[in-house]
């Protein structure tokens, strides 16, 4: 459910596409609001958000199946302009009339695009008779049009990759725009929202945090909320504006689940005290977290024993202060988007972020979480803008589970205490080195393997530390970083000679996909 409501919104027409949230991406980049909503409850959606357009995601079924999805008929109904990507274009050449068979003319990757005509869609970006990279994920591809269409592109695998309806602004590409590697992918979008449906794109930052303290006071009303405030960039930026919103009807809890890096829990307590004059309830509830993880191995398991744990301390915690009626979170897009079996929508679920679907299906509050529908780096431009000091809005994320989830396999306190020196090491090389603000995320992982080395003359047998840091816009997709060998022999040093409990560093070059940037 959104918290916001804006006169000039896109709607977004999930179909399980992996990079669906890429499409808001590029629009709200061109200054213009949009939502996503899963197929399922896109009707609804549509008559709740009144879009001024539409664009129907990629996705893994094919129409030429049995009860694939398809977009509510108003859609094409309302008078106002659709854009399909790839399984969107599938599903509106079949629902408008077209045909769509089952390929064997498979594309991914890189793919060219022959511009057959010029078309509003490619205004001062491509002419007719020049060839550009897009990228391509497909399997299905139409073989005929609907009435009043016609081919603006095509590509190898794809004879109809790009096609319009000019009359009823109908526009749609079996290609996906949305992602970096169709270049000018970006500018297509611009041109949809802004000269196809003439959205002036003046949505900015400064005008979402009044919509949201504006969506926050309504929800709240006179209510008491709770903030979990975990001392990083989310939670700092949902309490700061939670306060502008409700002001002393909001009380933080910062809770030290034993999980924490080396000094966080007292460094977190005193920042945000010297900042802010926000009630903060610090908790230790380390006893209650670890006895319930100890000898727990399974990553979901241990997720959702978290998530479950955090409510049972924030409802602990409103009892005493004489109850509350919300609960604030600052959960952000990626969150809802990588546990989002969980909410209903057509996607696979990667993990249960904690704060999503690890939470329990029953709570006595009601969440509050204005930052649910913006990523990350739009979170620090409303940090910015609420006034939030550097150091809150530069801090590399650092997940609710902490370092359970950077120690595969079960985690004991003393596995911990290990994990925690490497961590402060690592992370004070990286500052030395002047490479924090470059890199997105850093940190280690303690794995559960034992190698044998040699130490002054003598055998060891201890564990090995896996190192890791990567690049990133938002944390959907990520590099890894490309250090110089010169530091990471130097850290890989320092921690070995430092921490007893580990004789072997070892540096992790997989990308998100295919790998995720935490290890469970
Ligand atoms: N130790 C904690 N105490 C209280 N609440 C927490 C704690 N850890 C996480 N949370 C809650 O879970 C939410 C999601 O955690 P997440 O790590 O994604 O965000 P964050 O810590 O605010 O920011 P960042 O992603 O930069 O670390 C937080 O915004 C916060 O509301
Ligand atoms: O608050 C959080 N609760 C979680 O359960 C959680 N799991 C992953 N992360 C952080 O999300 C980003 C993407 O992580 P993954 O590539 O590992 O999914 C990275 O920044 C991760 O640190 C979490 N944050
Ligand atoms: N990426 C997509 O949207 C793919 C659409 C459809 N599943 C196909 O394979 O053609
Ligand atoms: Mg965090």
């Amino acid at each position: 459910m959104s918290t916001t409501a804006h006169p000039d919104t896109v709607l977004i027409i999930d179909f399980g596409s992996q990079v669906t949230q890429l499409i808001a991406r590029r629009v709200r980049e061109a200054g213009v609001y949009s939502e996503i909503v899963p197929f399922q409850s896109a009707e609804e959606a549509f008559h709740r958000v009144k879009p001024k357009a539409v664009i129907l995601s990629g996705g893994p079924a094919s129409t030429t199946e049995i009860g694939s999805p398809r977009a509510p008929q108003v859609v094409f109904e309302a008078g106002i302009p659709v854009l399909g990507i790839c399984y969107g274009e599938q599903t509106m050449c079949a629902q408008l009339g077209g045909k769509v068979e089952a390929g064997h003319h498979r594309e991914f990757g890189r793919a060219f695009l022959e511009i057959e005509a010029d078309s509003a869609l490619f205004e001062g970006v491509w002419a007719k008779g020049t060839r550009h990279q897009v990228w391509m994920s497909h399997g299905d591809r139409v073989t005929a049009l609907p009435d009043g269409f016609r081919i603006i592109g095509t590509s190898n695998g794809a004879p109809f990759a790009a096609i319009a309806d000019e009359k009823r602004k109908f526009y749609a590409v079996q290609f996906h725009p949305e992602v970096v590697h169709t270049p000018d992918g970006a500018k297509l979008l611009q041109n949809f929202v802004h000269e196809i449906a003439g959205i002036k794109g003046d949505w900015t930052m400064a005008a979402y945090k009044e919509q949201a303290i504006e969506a926050i006071r309504r929800q709240v009303g006179k209510g008491r909320v709770i903030c979990g405030l975990s001392g990083g960039v989310d939670s700092s930026v949902a309490a700061v504006l939670i306060h502008e919103a409700v002001g002393d009807q909001l009380t933080c809890i910062f809770v030290d689940h034993g999980l924490m890096r080396k000094n966080e829990a007292a460094e977190v307590v005193a920042m945000f005290r010297e900042h802010y004059n926000i009630p903060l309830v610090h908790v230790d509830a380390a006893d209650l977290f670890i006895g319930a993880l100890e000898g727990e191995s399974d990553p979901e398991t241990k997720r959702k024993t978290i998530g479950r744990l955090f409510i049972e301390v924030f409802e602990a915690e409103a009892k005493k202060i004489g109850g509350a009626d919300f609960l604030a979170q600052g959960t952000l897009y990626p969150d809802v988007i990588e546990s989002v079996s969980f909410t209903g929508g057509p996607s696979v679920t990667i993990k249960s972020h904690h704060n999503v679907g690890g939470l329990p299906e029953r709570m006595n509050m009601k969440l509050v979480e204005p930052l649910r529908e913006l990523f990350k780096d739009e979170v620090r431009v409303l940090g910015k803008e609420l006034g939030l000091p550097e150091h809150f809005i530069g801090r590399h994320p650092f997940p609710g589970p902490g370092l359970a989830i950077r120690c595969p396999g079960g985690i004991t306190r003393e596995k911990l205490d290990i994990l925690r020196e490497a961590d402060a090491i690592y992370l004070d090389e990286i500052r030395k080195a002047g490479l924090y603000d470059a890199i997105w995320q850093a940190f280690a992982v303690l794995l559960p393997v034992q190698t044998v080395g040699v130490m002054g003359d003598g055998r060891t047998y201890e564990f090995v530390c896996a190192l890791r840091a990567v690049t990133s816009v938002d944390g959907m997709t990520a590099d890894f970083y490309h250090y110089d060998m010169e530091f990471l022999g130097r850290a890989a040093t320092r921690i070995i000679n430092e921490v007893k409990g580990i004789n072997r560093v070892v540096y992790d070059v997989t990308s998100k996909p295919p790998g995720t940037i935490e290890w469970e």
